[in-house]
């Protein structure tokens, strides 16, 4: 990385490697905005058989062409055992947020078989760095089809999103990325916690410690049937407001976060089947709003094993305690999980977590989940305790 030539990136608006030792530049957008009578008008060259597609996830078939390029060719661990499976349901949830744009979720197909070939998404995002909240696109989703990696399509698909985004007066961005690029502003490393040991090492995900039987394994990850915390319910519409009230104000303490209103809590935080969990604990006293927990359900696909073809996960989204101890709440979210019969529940080290993912018997995952900003420079890097953003 800091030896390795960026081509692409060493031409972008995002702190440069070199940079790093230089203490004169200042925190904030590294790009002043274009009058829009500037922004490029119409979209960046293709290579000839390609052509430029907005894809209408409202489509049942076009959202169906979206999720099998993913499901055969989006992010595989470092040993190609597993590949991220987002559903369908999970990625019209992810993609329509409030206020989002159709023109950002962006295809390229081939002209004339008409195959979906490329994919990359933006939505917007209010996100507060320090004490400025900034309007951003959160992007993801960046695929090309395995049979077209290494022809420098990527840098294609970055600069068209940036233009869409530029042609609606947004200049920042946020993403993540497992592999490291110019330059990170934290780098998380990520926790599994074993609900289904068994067929976690059955599948290869987790191997038997030294000195441990199956039957050990499997008394080592149990959990009680039934959750602890009095109060504890599902999230319902009518604790939107309290929620809000609740995450705006745990989200103060973080340099980085998103800055959501009831309209956003709605939507991300609200229960969907399938797709997003969110518990509540109301007080039985006062009938308060005093914690609430979220996990998203993201399954990987087992690439080539005989009897298992999907690993059921879990990953931790956003937890606020205010009066039920965190470990207490994260113990009641491993125990829902185990309850829906998930197989695995992720964490990142980000907000408070570190406190709990040890004491919960959390092991480390191999590798790292890195955090960028777009056209915006922060002074020094943050710990991942200093973070209060998840992306999905
Ligand atoms: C103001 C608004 C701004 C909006 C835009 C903000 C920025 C948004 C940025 C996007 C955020 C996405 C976030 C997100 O989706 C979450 S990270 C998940 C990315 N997707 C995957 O890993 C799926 C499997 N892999 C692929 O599909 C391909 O390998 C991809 C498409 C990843 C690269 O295709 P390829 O065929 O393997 O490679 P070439 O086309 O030959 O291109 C090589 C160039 O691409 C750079 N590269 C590689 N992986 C990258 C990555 N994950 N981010 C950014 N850049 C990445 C690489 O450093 C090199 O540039 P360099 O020579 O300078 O080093
Ligand atoms: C965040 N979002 C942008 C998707 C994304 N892109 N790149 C990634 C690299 C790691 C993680 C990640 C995040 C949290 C976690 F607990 C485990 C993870 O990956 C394990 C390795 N793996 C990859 C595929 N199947 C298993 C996500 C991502």
């Amino acid at each position: 990385t800091l030896s390795q030539s960026h081509k692409f990136w060493e031409t972008q608006p995002v702190g440069q490697f070199k940079d790093l030792r230089d203490t004169s530049l200042r925190e904030g957008p590294i790009e002043s905005p274009t009058p829009l009578s500037e922004v490029k008008q119409e979209p960046y060259n293709l290579p000839n058989l390609y052509e430029w597609v907005t894809c209408d996830m409202d489509s049942e078939e076009t959202c169906a062409e979206v999720y099998n390029l993913l499901s055969n060719n989006y992010v595989e661990d470092d040993e190609n055992m597993f590949r991220f499976n987002y559903s369908k349901e999970f990625l019209r949830w992810a993609l329509h947020p409030p206020g989002y744009y159709k023109s950002w979720h962006i295809g390229v197909r081939v002209k004339s078989s008409k195959k979906l070939v490329a994919f990359i998404t933006g939505i917007p995002a209010r996100i507060r760095v320090r004490s400025d909240v900034v309007s951003m696109a959160e992007v993801n989703f960046l695929c090309v089809h395995k049979k077209l990696r290494s022809k420098r399509l990527a840098p294609v698909m970055i600069k068209e999103v940036t233009r869409r985004v530029h042609l609606e007066n947004i200049w920042q961005a946020a993403y993540t990325a497992g592999v490291v690029l110019p330059t990170p502003i934290t780098s998380c490393q990520y926790w599994h916690r074993s609900l289904n040991p068994k067929k976690l090492i059955d599948v290869g995900f987790s191997r038997l410690g030294p000195r441990m039987t199956m039957s050990r394994t499997m008394k080592l990850f149990k959990l009680p049937d039934s959750t602890v915390t009095p109060g504890f319910r599902k999230m319902e519409l009518r604790d939107v407001p309290a929620v809000t009230r609740l995450l705006r104000t745990y989200m103060m303490q973080f340099v980085v976060a998103p800055d959501l209103d009831e309209l956003d809590v709605e939507h991300w935080i609200l229960p969907k089947e399938d797709v997003i969990d969110s518990y509540v604990v109301e007080s039985p006293e006062t009938h308060k709003l005093t914690d609430f927990c979220s996990f998203y359900t993201l399954p990987s696909s087992i690439l080539g094993h005989p009897t298992h073809s999907t690993l059921k996960a879990a990953y931790s989204y956003y937890n606020v305690s205010t009066k039920t101890p965190l470990l207490q709440l994260m113990n009641d979210a491993l125990i829902v999980a185990k309850q829906k019969d998930f197989d695995v529940f992720n964490a990142l080290d980000v907000m408070h977590n570190e406190t709990f993912l040890k004491e919960l018997k959390y092991g480390p995952g191999d590798g790292k989940l890195h955090y960028y900003l777009y056209n915006y420079r922060l002074k020094h890097i943050l710990r991942p305790s200093e973070l209060g953003l998840v992306l999905l």
